[in-house]
């Protein structure tokens, strides 16, 4: 039996945490844990005693030295410090902070020399098997409709810097219109799904965004809309909020189990 690959997690919150415990409890059984990074290592030994698992807790720059694959679960503001490593060692790179990522694209050439590979979740969003292989022909147009909470919005740079309410709304309200590139700076803990969609598809310039601040849903609300020469397509998922982080839907941390078991898996369904 070949030897186990190695997994670093940078970040133990909602999805780190739940990725842990899923390779800890042998969900993925081709997987180890090789090391994580917290920011708080204490309660990080606590939190890995209590779902069984075991790992050196090591800095998140050091992820890369002694892990296969190297997943980044943490905010975006420390994206580089464990990307940039696990980039130069030649590892695979599972990144959650999509929106993060546009800002440091130099990475994805970096990866050509070390051999390197970015390989990115669907996170919360759908359907970016359709829009890979749609990509393949021409596609016209790709939009991202996104509804959230207003709560799950409030204090995004955009709305702060253009003085834009979420306050006791009585109806939903649009509060952006622009590309993915835009969206992602102006609402780096909401949008990576709009990261995520204009990589897969047509780039961030060319993908279009809408956010509504909307009281009347309780689930964060992604809709994209394809116009192919091969396909038009729509679709909508509807996320359950986690319970450690709200802005967070439960799929996303799913999403990520399921990239890394087709890393190794005979047998992968979907594009
Ligand atoms: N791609 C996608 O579809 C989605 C991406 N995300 C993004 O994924 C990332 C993680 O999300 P969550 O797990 O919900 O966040 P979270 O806030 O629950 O967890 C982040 C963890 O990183 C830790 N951390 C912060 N600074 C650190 C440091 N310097 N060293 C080590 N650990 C540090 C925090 O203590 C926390 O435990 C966020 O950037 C979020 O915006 C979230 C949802 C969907
Ligand atoms: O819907 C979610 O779970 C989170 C989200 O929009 C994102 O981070 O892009």
């Amino acid at each position: 039996m070949s030897e186990k690959l190695k997994v670093g997690i940078g970040g133990l919150g909602a999805i780190g945490l739940t990725l842990a415990r899923a390779i800890a409890d042998g969900t993925l059984p081709d997987l180890t844990l090789g090391a994580v990074s917290a920011r708080d290592a204490e309660k990080a030994k606590g939190n890995l005693a209590a779902i069984g698992a075991e790992a050196p807790i090591v800095p998140l720059e050091s992820l890369a030295e002694t892990c296969d694959i190297v997943v980044e679960c943490a905010p975006a503001s420390v994206f580089e410090t464990i990307a940039r490593p696990a980039i130069e060692t030649g590892r695979i790179f599972v990144p959650v902070s999509i929106g993060a990522l546009l800002n440091h694209m130099d990475l994805v050439d970096r990866a050509k020399d070390t051999g390197a590979r970015l390989v990115l979740p669907t996170g919360a969003l759908i359907g970016l098997d359709a829009v890979r292989a749609a990509a393949e022909g021409e596609i016209e147009s790709v939009t991202l409709e996104t509804r959230k909470p207003p709560l799950g919005l409030a204090g995004a740079p955009y709305l702060v810097e253009n003085d834009i309410s979420v306050e006791r709304l009585n109806e939903a309200k649009k509060v952006f219109e622009g590309n993915a590139r835009e969206a992602a700076k102006g609402f780096p803990a909401n949008v990576n799904v709009a990261a995520a969609l204009s990589l897969a598809g047509v780039g961030p310039e060319r993908t279009s965004v809408e956010i509504w601040a909307d009281p009347d849903v309780t689930r964060n609300t992604h809709t994209i809309r394809v116009e192919a020469d091969s396909a038009r397509f729509t679709m909508t998922i509807e996320n359950i909020p986690t319970e450690e982080n709200p802005k967070t839907g439960k799929i996303t941390a799913l999403s990520v189990i399921a990239t890394l078991r087709r890393l190794t898996a005979p047998l992968t369904a979907g594009t």
